[in-house]
């Protein structure tokens, strides 16, 4: 099999506060995962049609060009995209054979893959028939981001693909990464891919997929954040299925319903954001005599924080009682933890302390194991969308 013509990818992320009031403008706070989402690309010269390959939720799809090439839209910005119109969405749809509720993996990674590819194409008209194949390191919907890496990877393939940002050649197989310019147009498409994923994404899984390292985010702005990858944290994954876009659609109606009650709710989780930042710039701070007499200080105010937040997420309907059986077994031991990502299922994070015994992280860890779940001790920080050659 030939070598393929593009290959990249994008980490997931993990929240550490501020997950579902971040679509509200509230602070969150939030740090890449060694855990990536790659895209090959191998292009078919003598072919006429395109094929997806998605081995993580068992789909294959093949279209014939001139298909695609007739549901492009005849606008597009490609340094600004936007979201497509009514009709060119209907559009996505049947050439994905779904309809428009559907808010199943199969039918949102299609959708997503199909407007990139349809709206590159229109205007650069450089997309050429081929085979697109993406596989994840992360397990899809649990909370780790894996719609923003999996949009992320695919922008950043077709920009490159079509010449609309710089192709990138590492020397002796190195990976590479783009220039800010182009890692904001890779951004930006990711971002619309996840909308239609997520429905209303506030954008920050895909900022920390295309930047990675840590970050606070807010409306749309992105701070670096470097003290976070000091943090030592555990994943637990409960494998109880979830989708973001319902979740947050489940939010949404809570709010409407009782604006009054959710409003100082997601003011509190946002003051936790604060609250953390101003605590890990403290933590991080280079003068190592305040870090040895105060650093217990902080990591109590940081699990008090870990377990207010956790009460709050539960409070606007985002809890599950794998989640709580999660917190139940991890306080028995002196640790404290929250779900991470749009909850519901899927993730939670446990906070260790640099000094956390490890006959106490083997003793839970095998506790949450026999419940049936995935625990791993995580690297927090990795490097955001990348080009292998
Ligand atoms: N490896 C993958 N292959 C194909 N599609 C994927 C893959 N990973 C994610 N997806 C798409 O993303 C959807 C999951 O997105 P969702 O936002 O619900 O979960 P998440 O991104 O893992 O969690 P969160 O948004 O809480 O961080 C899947 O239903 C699928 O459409
Ligand atoms: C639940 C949410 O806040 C985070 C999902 O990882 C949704 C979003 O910010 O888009
Ligand atoms: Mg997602």
């Amino acid at each position: 099999m030939s070598d393929p013509e593009v290959v990249v990818s994008a980490p997931g992320k993990v929240i550490l506060f501020g997950e579902h009031a971040v679509v509200y403008g509230r602070k969150a706070i939030a740090s890449s995962l060694d855990l990536r989402t790659h895209l090959e690309v191998h292009l078919l010269p003598d072919s006429t049609s395109v094929t997806l390959e998605l081995p993580d939720i068992h789909l294959s799809k093949t279209w014939q060009m001139a298909d695609l090439a007739a549901a492009r839209p005849t606008d597009v910005d490609l340094k600004n995209p936007s979201p497509p119109s009514d009709q060119y969405l209907a559009a996505l749809h049947r050439l994905a054979g779904t309809d428009a509720d559907n808010t199943d993996a199969r039918s949102l990674a299609l959708l997503a893959f199909l407007y990139m590819y349809t709206s590159i194409h229109a205007t650069a008209r450089r997309c050429p028939a081929g085979r697109f194949h993406a596989s994840s390191q992360l397990p899809p919907g649990a909370g780790l981001g894996s719609s923003a890496a999996y949009c992320t990877a695919l922008a950043a393939g077709l920009l490159t693909m079509c010449d609309v940002i710089t192709r990138q050649e590492g020397k002796n197989g190195a990976d590479t990464a783009w220039c800010k310019d182009d890692l904001e147009v890779i951004n930006s498409w990711a971002f619309q891919g996840e909308r239609l994923i997520h429905g209303n994404p506030s954008g920050i899984d895909n900022s920390v997929s295309t930047f990675g390292g840590a970050i606070s985010f807010k409306s749309g702005e992105i701070s670096a954040f470097k003290s976070v990858a000091q943090l030592k944290i555990l994943l637990v994954n409960t494998k109880v299925p979830r989708s973001t876009k319902v979740l947050v659609q489940g939010v949404r109606d809570r709010y409407n319903r009782l604006p009054a009650i959710m409003e100082p709710v997601l003011n509190s989780i946002e003051e936790i954001s604060c609250t953390c930042e101003k605590v890990l710039q403290e933590l991080g701070s280079p003068t190592v005599e305040i870090k040895e007499n105060t650093q217990g200080k902080y990591y109590q105010v940081l699990e008090e924080l870990v377990d207010i937040c956790q009460c709050l997420l539960n409070a606007i309907g985002v809890g599950h009682p794998s989640l709580d059986k999660v917190s139940s077994i991890t306080s028995k031991h002196g640790l404290h933890s929250k779900l991470t990502g749009a909850g519901g299922g899927g993730c939670a994070l446990v906070l260790l302390r640099p000094d956390t015994a490890a006959d106490v992280i083997d003793k839970v860890t095998t506790e949450l194991r026999d419940c049936g779940f995935d625990v791993w001790e995580t690297a927090i920080g990795a490097r955001g969308v990348s080009q292998h050659s």
